[in-house]
């Protein structure tokens, strides 16, 4: 299966939402990524439920809601509400990460755990049946248009070993500074799923740069 791309509207126009979402689905999008920043969790205020519902008016593709907030069980009825199809919370934000992810999937979503950089991969061997994706960040969240931090390659490769070693169907999302040059080094690592926001968006043609993304091998 090819890799799939999860263009970041963080990076968008939000002048334009409406446009950018009509070029994301005529695009080789797979997940239109939805950053939802609450400025406590993150140092940055990003945009909430309203954009969110806005965005699924328009959107033809998936939304991947990726909640940098805390207290993040207080809000996944909305966001679910809002059009959300992957609900991926922070495990740092999460002090009963196991009945988050029951609560998301009870709602209909596909369940994520995101991964800040200092985060271990191997917290989550006990709960990895549990998880649909694993969000691992490759820069520190809050913002948009950060240097990719390379560590991220190993956490990729021993995840995806822990995957594989409990038969898990886990896909595998990087997030933060992916590009097309470490795009490739992700994809041999074991990433499923690539979030590419200024990459896309602050490219001449965009819908040229997802096609060219979505041909990694
Ligand atoms: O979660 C995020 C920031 O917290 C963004 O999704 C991420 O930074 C992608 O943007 P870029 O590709 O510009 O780095």
């Amino acid at each position: 299966m090819s890799v799939k791309i999860a263009p970041s509207i963080l990076a968008s126009d939000f002048a334009n939402l409406q446009k950018e979402i009509e070029m994301l689905n005529a695009s080789e999008t797979d997940y239109i990524h939805v950053d939802i920043m609450d400025g406590v969790f993150v140092p940055n205020i990003s945009f909430g439920i309203p954009v969110t519902e806005a965005v699924k008016r328009h959107a033809k593709k998936p939304l991947d809601v990726h909640l940098m907030i805390v207290n993040p069980d207080q809000y996944l009825e909305a966001f679910k509400n809002a059009g959300a199809a992957i609900i991926s919370v922070h495990y740092e934000a999460c002090t009963h990460l196991h009945r988050t992810l029951q609560a998301i999937k009870q709602l209909g979503c596909k369940a994520g755990v995101a991964l800040n950089p200092h985060t271990s991969v191997e917290l989550l061997k006990d709960v990895i049946n549990d998880i649909d994706l694993v969000c691992i960040m490759s820069v520190n969240p809050g913002f948009g248009g950060q240097k990719f931090i390379e560590q991220t390659y190993p956490k990729v490769k021993r995840l995806k070993e822990i995957i594989l070693e409990h038969g898990a169907s886990t896909e595998i999302e990087i997030d933060g500074g992916v590009n097309k040059d470490n795009a490739p080094l992700l994809r041999a690592a074991g990433a499923d799923v690539l979030v590419a926001g200024s990459f896309v968006f602050n490219s001449p043609d965009p819908i040229q740069t997802i096609k060219t993304l979505k041909a990694i091998e």
